[in-house]
């Protein structure tokens, strides 16, 4: 199991007052499985993912990534985590506008030293970006800009993939096979994938999905549904 949070909570500021937003979350996900985030906009979810990533500091309460407890650790060894356990796939994209598509995809690979040539490949093609690879980001429609996105985290073959509504500006059917080709490669490869959505739709073609209200996660599919 290489993601645990056990207790999570989380106060933010709002305006003079502190408001709960997380209160008490537990979460446990088992490799290979593919798990949908859903709730009321505003109910936290992308905060959830930002303290995954290490990138919001741990208030109260524990998260462990492959047996390491992010309370714990250092601005450095929080930066080696996302280099080498995590892929994010973040609502913005964050490509880098001086590189083409196919630098892009490669880039966090070859900086975690995972770069395969041939998983690439493939990636390049089930997401259909072979005549785009020597585009630059802000040649790219938005649609476009999600699939490098997504070859981007994939590519560096992650143990955790954290994606924030990966498929918000694809069509219908686009967002169908994107969403099919994330949870096979992340299954074929164990990788846990958490992926936020508003869509139920989408949300159906995960193993599991969970549901955060009022700060903590109620399993509404998967093993855990009661
Ligand atoms: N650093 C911060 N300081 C103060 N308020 C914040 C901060 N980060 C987020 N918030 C607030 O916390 C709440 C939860 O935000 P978050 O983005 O996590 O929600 P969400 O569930 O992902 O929403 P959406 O579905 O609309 O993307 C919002 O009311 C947001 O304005």
């Amino acid at each position: 199991m290489s993601l645990v949070i056990k207790d999570l909570h989380h106060k933010i500021i709002d305006g003079a007052h502190s408001k709960k937003l997380l209160s008490g979350l537990d979460l446990k996900l088992n490799p290979s499985t593919t798990v949908a985030l859903m709730g009321d906009s505003g109910s936290g979810k992308t905060t959830l993912l930002n303290l995954i990533s290490g990138l919001e500091p741990i208030q109260q309460g524990e998260i462990n990534i492959s047996g390491q407890a992010l309370q714990n650790l250092t601005e450095t060894q929080l930066s080696q985590i996302r280099k080498n356990d995590l892929g994010i796939i973040f609502q913005q994209f964050n490509l880098l506008s001086s590189l083409n598509v196919q630098d892009n995809i490669e880039f966090s690979a070859k900086l975690s030293n995972r770069f395969d040539r041939l998983h690439c490949q493939m990636l390049i093609q089930n997401l259909g970006l072979e005549s785009l690879l020597s585009n630059l980001p802000a040649t790219l429609s938005g649609g476009e800009v999600q699939r490098v996105a997504i070859a981007r985290a994939l590519a560096a073959k992650p143990q955790i993939l954290l994606a924030d509504e990966p498929t918000g500006n694809l069509d219908n059917s686009n967002s169908e096979r994107v969403v099919r080709l994330l949870a096979q490669l992340a299954k074929a490869h164990q990788t846990e994938l958490l992926m936020v959505t508003h869509s139920l739709y989408i949300a159906q073609e995960m193993d599991e999905i969970y549901q955060l209200n009022n700060g903590r996660l109620t399993c509404i599919k998967g093993s855990k549904h009661v």
